[in-house]
């Protein structure tokens, strides 16, 4: 269970909170949604929570281990599958993930059939012998999934992984974090596909400003707003249609 306190990140020089005093609990097994407006807070609190970036105030568990007494414990329990590629390009698919694993703590015989169980999976076997820099964005974004998922994480940190891949690409990472969560992995992800959402998520919280303005079972969410009929619907009435730019 991941239990969220108060959580609150200012940037340096920024005027506002990216996060404010942020309270959420996330149960075992869920597969959670964090959605939002542009700029809304979902990468710094995601990033936040996997030690990516350091809160200003408040705190958080994760299987009651705390964020600050924890954190090596923590490090080995969770995955990060961040926005950018975190992948080195001229180094081979495998090369990649033998390096990724072994900052795990993973050798031998058992990384090895990790990667290649997990490169199977993700119909990336034939693959594994070619260099990152001549993968598409839906190739790249699955490797950075099983970059993230070797130590086999209790609880996984997603952060839009599956924008700017193609349909395919899509639904075979989306399958994959089925099967993850099926077996036991508690899943939280940052979206803009809100159709996607609505179908995969237990739970969702749309946050707007830095603070959650709702949460709940999407088909809850979607019946206690006057006139929706889906989850975009909802997200719209509650952040209105304003563009979010800002620099
Ligand atoms: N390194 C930074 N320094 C200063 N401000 C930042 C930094 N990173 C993000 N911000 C600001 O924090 C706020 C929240 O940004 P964040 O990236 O968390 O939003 P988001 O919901 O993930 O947005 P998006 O959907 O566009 O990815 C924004 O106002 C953004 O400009």
């Amino acid at each position: 269970m991941i239990q969220i306190q108060q959580l609150s990140k200012k940037y340096k020089g920024a005027e506002n909170y990216s996060v404010q005093n942020l309270d959420l609990v996330v149960e075992d097994q869920e597969i959670f949604g964090l959605l939002g407006p542009n700029g809304a807070g979902k990468t710094t609190l995601i990033s936040m929570l996997s030690f990516l970036l350091k809160p200003t105030s408040g705190s958080f568990t994760i299987n009651n281990l705390s964020f600050k007494e924890n954190k090596k414990e923590l490090k080995q329990l969770i995955g990060i599958v961040p926005q950018e590629y975190a992948l080195y390009p001229t180094l081979t698919a495998y090369e990649n993930l033998y390096y990724f694993g072994s900052m795990y703590g993973l050798k031998g015989k058992v990384l090895k059939d990790s990667i290649h169980s997990h490169l199977e999976t993700l119909g990336l076997s034939r693959f594994a012998d070619k260099k990152i820099d001549t993968f598409s964005g839906g190739m790249k974004r699955r490797i950075n999934l099983i970059a993230s998922i070797l130590h086999n994480p209790k609880v996984l940190f997603l952060d839009e992984p599956t924008v700017g891949v193609d349909v395919q690409s899509k639904n075979v990472i989306i399958d994959h974090l089925k099967q993850l969560n099926a077996n036991g992995t508690t899943i939280i992800y940052t979206s803009h596909h809100l159709n996607e959402a609505e179908n995969l998520c237990t739970r969702v919280a749309i946050i707007d400003q830095g603070t959650i303005i709702t949460k709940g079972v999407p088909s809850d969410l979607i019946a206690a707003q006057e006139n929706a009929r889906n989850l975009e619907d909802v997200f719209l009435a509650l952040t209105g249609k304003a563009l979010r730019d800002h620099a």
